[in-house]
């Protein structure tokens, strides 16, 4: 039986134009521990399928299964990681991580045992030395390792990340995709991830699912990704095979999938509801 299968996902949005549809037909199947990467240009359809998957929003056809089960609701075998990190404010790092740990594990760990997990799960994504900061007092890579700890505590069957380091500067992000790395070469956790960035998603991926330009998007190619893991960044720099599958993403996104958009148009209609419905989600 496949892990979790994508099957025949189509979402139409309404509007006041009438529905929009964003997804056409979308189909995947991912095997458990695989890591895949969701790619394509801005407003294709990325962070629909994730939050299907994730069970925040009901695809119009089709649907999502994971180990048998269809899924329809948001549940702690699928633990979500966001962009812009959705701590609460008035809990510390630590308090955060206990949040998700007792909602999941209540009454099936001892008080003893649930502080050895949340600390367990600090020292993973190594945040521990912070624990007892509150999130206006960690740095943007801090806070979005303590939300990767507070998602793997839940011990989620599939990691759900949402361009978790979109928001951070080139070397936060290298060290936290270093800290990604290393826990899924540990813990074997299947992920499914959307970035933009074609470097990050061959060097974390199993396979890069590469999606056609909305409206209407699918899976347009998937790539398999043959590389040893965990992977030295600066070596890879120099391997032949790391810059083909570079070129490949590439030329699909900037030859196949180039978006010619007026600049006027970049940002309107449709998106502005997306920015919406995401800055609601996020809050
Ligand atoms: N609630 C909604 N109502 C109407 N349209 C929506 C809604 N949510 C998303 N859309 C539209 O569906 C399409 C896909 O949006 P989605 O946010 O999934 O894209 P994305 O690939 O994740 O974009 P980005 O890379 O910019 O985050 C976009 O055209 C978007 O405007």
């Amino acid at each position: 039986m496949t892990h979790l299968t994508i099957d025949h996902v189509s979402m139409d949005f309404p509007t006041p134009q009438g529905p929009f549809r964003a997804l056409d037909g979308v189909n995947l199947k991912i095997e458990r521990g695989e890591f895949v990467s969701l790619i394509g240009h801005s407003g294709c359809g990325k962070s629909t399928v994730l939050n299907i998957v994730a069970g925040l929003l009901q695809a119009t056809r089709g649907g999502v299964v994971l180990d048998g089960k269809e899924i329809d609701t948001p549940g702690p075998d699928r633990g979500v990681v966001f962009q812009n990190h959705s701590l609460a404010p008035w809990l510390t790092a630590y308090q955060n991580v206990e949040l998700a740990v007792r909602q999941v594990f209540k009454g099936r760990k001892t008080r003893a045992e649930m502080r050895e997990w949340i600390m367990h799960n600090l020292r993973l994504v190594h945040i521990e030395h912070a624990m007892d900061k509150r999130p206006d007092e960690l740095s943007g890579g801090m806070k979005q390792r303590v939300g990767i700890a507070r998602a793997l505590a839940m011990e989620p069957k599939v990691l759900l990340l949402d361009e978790p380091f979109g928001a951070l500067d080139a070397l936060t992000r290298a060290h936290l995709q270093d800290s990604l790395m290393e826990i899924h070469a540990d813990l074997g956790n299947t992920v499914i991830m959307i970035t933009h960035d074609v470097d990050e998603a061959v060097l974390l991926s199993d396979r890069i699912v590469m999606m056609t330009n909305g409206p209407a998007a699918t899976v347009g190619h998937v790539l398999e990704v043959d590389l040893e893991r965990p992977q030295d960044r600066v070596m890879l720099a120099e391997s032949r095979l790391y810059n083909q599958y570079r070129q490949a993403v590439l030329r699909f996104l900037y030859e196949k999938q180039r978006k010619v958009e007026p600049l006027a148009r970049r940002d309107g209609g449709t998106r502005a509801a997306s920015a919406g419905r995401k800055a609601a989600g996020h809050a």
